[in-house]
């Protein structure tokens, strides 16, 4: 598929920030701010900080927000804990689409400005972890049936690996926003992750959105990290035009 042509300067990454301390998340986010278009917090900050630390990143930073809380419980529960989070306009927060139907539309009621974002399989599962949680797989398939419950049930973003972009891209058309982790630039350590691909890949199979964390904030300068992987997106962009 041919990657669709952008032209503000910040590249579609996320930075996952994944610090211990929010002084370490400020500098992060700043560093990286110039060269991407969303910085994400996720459990690890939120569940230590709380909202502060959304105020914290967010900062002077012209980036958008992902928070990144993967809520997974009965529709009213997800419902007001969407709502506590929606006064924080995060541009995205995510639920397991595993929740289903009901639970993943009780969000999406409760927070109009903010774009609901389904996690569908983590990219860290292969088929045979998969298999050992008891979801009918392969991965791939797995993705779209969750895809289509999560869109039909109102969610405007799906989270996904690189090798089902595609694929879903297909199935639920361009208005919804396809986010993918699993992003590994070439000759840089997959970690946890199974289902990898590189930032070129991604954004070639279709994706809007690729999240990138540790290879970004692990090595000594992570705003030049970010701008080299920015300027590798426009490349590959310019080159597919
Ligand atoms: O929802 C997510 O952001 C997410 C979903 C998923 O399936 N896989 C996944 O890795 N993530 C998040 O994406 C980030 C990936 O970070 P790195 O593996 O360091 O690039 C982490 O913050 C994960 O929590």
């Amino acid at each position: 598929m041919t990657p669709r042509r952008r032209t503000n300067v910040a590249a579609p990454i996320a930075v996952a920030i994944d610090a211990p301390e929010i002084e370490t998340a400020a500098r992060w986010a700043s560093a990286v701010a110039p060269h991407v278009s969303t910085v994400k917090v996720g459990l690890e900050l939120y569940l230590r900080y709380g909202p502060e630390v959304i105020t914290t990143v967010r900062g002077a930073n012209k980036v958008s927000i992902f928070l990144d809380l993967k809520l997974h419980d009965i529709p009213d529960t997800v419902a007001r804990a969407t709502r506590n989070v929606a006064r924080l306009r995060p541009s995205y927060l995510t639920v397991h689409a595993t929740g289903g139907r009901d639970m993943i539309a009780a969000a999406v009621e409760a927070a109009p400005e903010t774009r609901i974002t389904a996690v569908t399989i983590l990219t860290s599962l292969d088929d045979a972890a998969l298999e050992t949680v008891g979801i009918r797989g392969p991965a791939h398939d797995a993705v779209r049936r969750l895809a289509v419950l999560a869109v039909d049930a109102g969610a405007q973003a799906l989270v996904c690996s690189p090798h089902e972009v595609a694929a879903l891209r297909a199935e639920v058309g361009p208005d919804v926003t396809l986010i993918t982790p699993g992003v590994r630039p070439a000759g840089t350590d997959r970690g946890d992750q199974a289902r990898v691909a590189t930032p070129e890949e991604a954004l070639a199979a279709g994706a809007d959105l690729l999240v990138i964390g540790r290879p970004i904030t692990q090595v000594p300068d992570p705003g030049a990290a970010a701008a080299s992987i920015a300027a590798a997106l426009r490349r590959s962009e310019t080159a597919s035009a």
